[in-house]
């Protein structure tokens, strides 16, 4: 089987919504420090470029976590990889993601991290692909809204390969 990637949001598109979302980031926190944790592998594009356009003082954090392996459907048991190696008790949080599929990810960590008493902890996401939600969980920043397909490019794999693409694209598998 051959991959091609067919564009959803190029990279002009996704720079201007990161702005727009920067923007509402700001409006949320003014010139508090945030502290942004990134949850790693697929966010790490997402928190980067997001972190370049915010105007408050950033930290940043990262966390690992994994459920999909190397295939396209959630394993549905989230590991904990790696977690953050400070306390973010008392400081606003801004939780930078790839994208939300069925939920489970960014419930448990929401979860995990609300039980260490931030003083505000807001949720971002590049994209959400509410068809597949199997766990609510209330999302304050979207960036795309997409229908049920397999993405990669902008932090997200498959098969570990595609993160480094400045795009975002629908996979399709096709015979060689
Ligand atoms: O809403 P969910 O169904 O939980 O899916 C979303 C999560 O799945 C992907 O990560 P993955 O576990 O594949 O690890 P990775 O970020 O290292 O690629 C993605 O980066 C999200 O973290
Ligand atoms: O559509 C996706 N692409 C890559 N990784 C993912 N993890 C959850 N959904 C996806
Ligand atoms: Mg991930």
């Amino acid at each position: 089987m051959k991959e091609r990637i067919e564009v959803m949001f190029t990279a002009e598109e996704i720079t201007k919504r990161l702005e727009e979302i920067a923007q509402e980031v700001y409006e949320e926190f003014g010139d508090e420090q945030v502290e942004m944790v990134c949850v790693l592998k697929g966010g790490v594009v997402t928190l980067v470029e997001l972190a370049k356009k915010m105007k408050m003082p950033v930290t940043m954090n990262f966390m690992d976590v994994s459920s999909y392996g190397d295939g396209t459907e959630s394993s549905g048991h989230i590991k904990i990889l790696r977690d953050l190696d400070e306390d973010i008790t008392g400081k606003n949080v801004l939780l930078v993601e790839d994208i939300i599929d069925s939920g489970r990810t960014l419930s448990k960590l929401r979860t995990l991290l609300i039980q260490r008493n931030p003083k505000k902890l807001k949720l971002c996401t590049l994209l959400d692909k509410p068809d597949r939600r199997v766990t609510e969980v209330p999302v304050d920043y979207v960036g795309f809204t997409i229908p049920d397909a397999f993405v990669v490019g902008y932090g997200l794999d498959y098969a570990q390969k595609y993160r480094n693409l400045d795009y975002v694209g629908v996979v399709h598998f096709e015979e060689e």
